[in-house]
Order: C-alpha cells, then sequence, then structure tokens
C-alpha cells in the first residue's frame, strides 16, 4: 500500500476496528497499551485546549470507549486534577476493567449517574460514553446521560466520538453530545466530517503512533484546497469552454441566470442560456457577457447544442413539455452535462442513458427520489446513497447538504470540509451548478470539475458569510468565486 496523508483520510468503523486488530494481533501492541496512548494523546490535547481546568467530570460506558475515559481521568487524578467520574455501569471487557482498577488505584472513585445533580461544578466534562460501538437510539441510562451532558452547559471533550453520533456515518438517530472538541483516536472516521459532524466540534486526530502498515486504503478522502493552473498566455475564449445553460422556464429566469453567471466566474470562456422567451431581454440587460436566446423547442436549441462544449441542464427547467423536450434534446447530444433540480425531476420520472460525462446534483431529497426512498435514509448513510447514485447512473455523483460528498461510479468518494448554514438559501443549487459546468468546460473531467467545484463553491461561501450567515445570497458568492478560482486568497 503507498503512504497517504492521514489527515486527509477518512475510514469506516469496520475499517477503524480493523486497523485496531491488526495493531494488537499483527503488531502485538496490546489493546491496553493502545488504550493507555489514546487517553495520553486524549488528555494532552485537553490540557492544551483548556489549560485553566481543574477539575474534570468524566462519563464513562461500558465498552472501550468507556476504558479510555478511566484512563483519561486516571492522567488527569496523576497531574493534581480534581475528577468526579460516572459511569452507566461496571466495563465489559479486559481492557476497560483493567483501566478502571488503574483510575481506582489512584484513589479514584466510580459514581452512578443517579449521584450526576449532587456533583460540584466542572470545568470539562469528558465523554467516553461510546465510540466505534455505538450501535443503537440511546434509551434509558444513556439518553439521560447524554441529556445531563448537554444540558450541563460544561464544555464538552468527546473521546473518539461524540456519544450518539454514528462515527459510521454522521447520522444521529436520537440524542448525541454536543462536543465543543474531539479527539479521534489511530484515523479519521468519516462520520465526523458529514451531515450532523458539527457535534464533533473541532476534531483533531491522534494517529498513537502506529505504523502506516496496519493501515488499509481510506473508504474516502476529505477535499484539499486545490485550484487550476494558470492559464496559457496564447489562450482565447474558445479555448476555455462555451457552456450552455437551458433552464428558465416563464417565471423561474433567476435559477438560469445564477448558474450561467457562476460559469463565467468560474471562467468559462463562452456563456449563452437558451430559456423562455419571457427572460431574454431581462438577462441580457442583467450580464450582457451572457449570449442569452429564446428557444420555444427543440429546433431553437439544436443549433445552440452545436455550439456548446458543456451543458449545464435544469435550473428552473420546469417539469412541463417544454422541459422535457429541451431535457431530451440536450442528453441526446452526449456532451459533458451537469444535471440539476428539474433536471433530476426528469430523469426521475423518466430513467434514461446519460452523457459518458455527467455530473448529477442532487440535494438528499432529489436523491431520495431518484433511490426510491424516504430522505431520511439517505441521510441516516449519505456515503452509501451517493455510490449507490453513481453506480446506477454511471456518473459522478455531488450529494449536496452539510459535509458535501463527492462520489465517482466506481466507489471513490471525496467529502468537503468547508460551507456553512448560509448557504440554505435560494439560488445557491444553481451557482454550483454553474461552477461545476465552468470547470468541465476548462477541461477537468467530471470528478475533479465536481470536487474542484464543490470545494471553490463552499469555500466562497465561507468567505461570503464573514458577513454573516444569515443574509447570505447565491449572488455573494460570486466574487471571492473569481478570487478563489485563480488561487488569490479572498
Ligand atoms: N483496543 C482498541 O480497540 C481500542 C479502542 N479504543 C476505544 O474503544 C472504542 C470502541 O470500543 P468498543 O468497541 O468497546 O465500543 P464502545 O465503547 O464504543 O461502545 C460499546 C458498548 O456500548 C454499548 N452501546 C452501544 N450503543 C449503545 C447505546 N445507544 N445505548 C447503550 N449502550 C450502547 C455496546 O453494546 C457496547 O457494550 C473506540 O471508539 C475507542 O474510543 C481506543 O482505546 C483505542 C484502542
Ligand atoms: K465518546
Amino acid at each position: 500500500m503507498t503512504a497517504f496523508d492521514l489527515d486527509i483520510a477518512l475510514f469506516t468503523s469496520a475499517q477503524a476496528r480493523a486497523i485496531d486488530r491488526r495493531a494488537i494481533d499483527g503488531l502485538g501492541i496490546p489493546g491496553f497499551e493502545l488504550m493507555t496512548r489514546a487517553a495520553a494523546a486524549a488528555f494532552a490535547m485537553l490540557r492544551r485546549r483548556w489549560p485553566a481546568a481543574r477539575r474534570l467530570r468524566v462519563v464513562c460506558g461500558t465498552g472501550n470507549n468507556g476504558g479510555d475515559g478511566y484512563l483519561v481521568a486516571r492522567d488527569a487524578l496523576a497531574n493534581g486534577l480534581a475528577v468526579d467520574l460516572v459511569a452507566l455501569g461496571p466495563p465489559r471487557g479486559a481492557d476497560a476493567i483493567s483501566a478502571r482498577a488503574a483510575f481506582e488505584a489512584l484513589g479514584g472513585t466510580v459514581h452512578p449517574l443517579s449521584a450526576w445533580p449532587a456533583l460540584p461544578p466542572a470545568d470539562v466534562v469528558v465523554d467516553g460514553l461510546f465510540g466505534t460501538g455505538f450501535d443503537r437510539v440511546p434509551e434509558g441510562d444513556a439518553r439521560e446521560a447524554i441529556e445531563a451532558i448537554n444540558a450541563s452547559g460544561i464544555p464538552v471533550f468527546a473521546l473518539d466520538v461524540p456519544s450518539g453520533l454514528s462515527a459510521d456515518t454522521g447520522a444521529c438517530p436520537g440524542v448525541a453530545v454536543r462536543a465543543a472538541a474531539t479527539a479521534t483516536f489511530i484515523v479519521h472516521k468519516r462520520g465526523l466530517h458529514t451531515h450532523r459532524a458539527e457535534l464533533a466540534g473541532e476534531v483533531e486526530l491522534q494517529p498513537l503512533d502506529l505504523p502506516q502498515d496496519v493501515l488499509e486504503a481510506p473508504d474516502a478522502w476529505l477535499m484539499v484546497v486545490s485550484s487550476l493552473p494558470p492559464r496559457p498566455r496564447d489562450s482565447h475564449k474558445g479555448s476555455n469552454g462555451h457552456v450552455l445553460a437551458i433552464g428558465g422556464d416563464h417565471g423561474t429566469g433567476g435559477a438560469i441566470r445564477m448558474a450561467a453567471e457562476a460559469a463565467l466566474r468560474s471562467g468559462a470562456g463562452l456563456v449563452s442560456v437558451a430559456t423562455h422567451e419571457a427572460n431574454v431581454l431581462a438577462l441580457n440587460a442583467a450580464r450582457p457577457e451572457l449570449m442569452a436566446h429564446a428557444v420555444n423547442g427543440p429546433q431553437a436549441l439544436q443549433p445552440m447544442l452545436d455550439k456548446a462544449s458543456v451543458v449545464a441542464l435544469g435550473p428552473g427547467l420546469g417539469q412541463g413539455a417544454w422541459g422535457h423536450a429541451l431535457w431530451t434534446t440536450a442528453l441526446d447530444m452526449d456532451l459533458p452535462t451537469v444535471l440539476d433540480a428539474d433536471g433530476l425531476n426528469l430523469l426521475h420520472a423518466e430513467p434514461r442513458r446519460l452523457p459518458a460525462r455527467a455530473v448529477l446534483t442532487p440535494h438528499p431529497g432529489e436523491a431520495g427520489r431518484l433511490l426510491g426512498i424516504e430522505t431520511a435514509a439517505v441521510q441516516s448513510d449519505r456515503f452509501a446513497a451517493a455510490r449507490e447514485l453513481a453506480r446506477r447512473y454511471r456518473a459522478v455523483v455531488v450529494l449536496k447538504g452539510n459535509g458535501s460528498l463527492v462520489a465517482s461510479p466506481d466507489g471513490e468518494v471525496s467529502v468537503c470540509p468547508w460551507g456553512n448554514p448560509g448557504m440554505a438559501s435560494g439560488g445557491m443549487g444553481d451557482t454550483l451548478t454553474g461552477v461545476i459546468a465552468g470547470l468541465l468546460g476548462q477541461g477537468c473531467d467530471p470528478y475533479r470539475a465536481a470536487c474542484l467545484g464543490v470545494a471553490l463553491h463552499a469555500r466562497a461561501a465561507d468567505v461570503a458569510a464573514r458577513a454573516g450567515e444569515r443574509g447570505l445570497l447565491a449572488g455573494d458568492l460570486l466574487d471571492p468565486l473569481r478570487r478563489l478560482v485563480n488561487g488569490l486568497d479572498a
């Protein structure tokens, strides 16, 4: 296996467990030694982050995550901090039993959950309830413990994973701890980077000094900052792609304008718009660099398709006869195509073969429709949903939402670490479609165009959100987008 950067490699829970096993069985590192290293790394991180903390409340479950908790508590006692330890029950495995014994050997006391209200105030709560072994909705004591942690108002430091969040999927099936920071051990778990991942707070990887040969190929990757190479000095508008944005039925001209403008701002050489005649005047007046044409059907669209190198299909297209006719005609051309919004709804209504270089950009609701499942089922495993869509349609799929995923038909997945809730506003998806189309036109292959497009779009939104997340408009992304696509600081 070739070496890779651990900071951007993401693993499933099953992989994390297999890696633990290889360290224990293959390298002969005892499980208790790993637990000791995990606790030492976590305690050091806690001290860096909360140097003034004098009293910890440590909450332990019955598995090895609880074992980590007992050893953090032991290290805290050994360093002169006060510790109040609350356990859900006696530890089960040999390592966790030894960990509890080590804590008690230093004079530590273990309290039941019922003692919680009577415990003195603490500076930090350490969450050692559940890690990668979390496997069901928390009920009873488990639920009460999580609720008590969150209601305490004390900053939470999670061990490996905030309890209640699936390390595997980023889903939270019931209640979950809301952490200020998480120390995650050996490898990054993919669930700490998508969907409800904000529950983990700031995540820091603690690799515990294991050699790379216990690792295996990661399941997914975090995107890194990248940009396009500088343009050749002799480039001309024809060498940077001609994007044809198709959409904007009567009354939805804004959507197609956003997509078209974003394609221009991400460096497309030429951008034409095929739209309903009612939008043409406004589009040409607002943005004269766009070439907007009234298209009443396939005959008018065909000559535009003949000149285009990339198609952005769907924003404001509608699902009526007009939209359907343009949709079929455009897909038949087999040009590199970004399919969004009504372009996806039409695909749900009429499944068909897509162009060889296609990018689909569904939000979870659209992804659910295409897969024939509920939105909640998509969100319960975003990785599986994105992969299945990509496989089924032989296309690159961008599954939007917090921690957007890009999946290729052969199962490769990248996760976007940027973006903010201000992006939950009208026009954001249209802008993303335009950016990806613009990058396809500049020669990126679909997977790279999707990854780079998602990254640039989210980072532009983060720059624009410096003025506040509320009130963020899709149009605010265009200026920072231009700087970022040129590799400049925004
Ligand atoms: N030797 C190892 O494998 C290492 C493990 N480490 C720690 O061990 C953790 C994994 O330990 P385990 O596999 O023991 O699993 P966990 O400690 O994460 O949890 C497993 C226990 O909690 C119970 N449980 C799960 N969900 C529950 C729920 N919703 N309500 C009530 N009970 C629930 C399970 O039945 C099981 O008894 C890692 O996350 C990490 O923190 C680290 O110490 C590093 C080394
Ligand atoms: K935990």
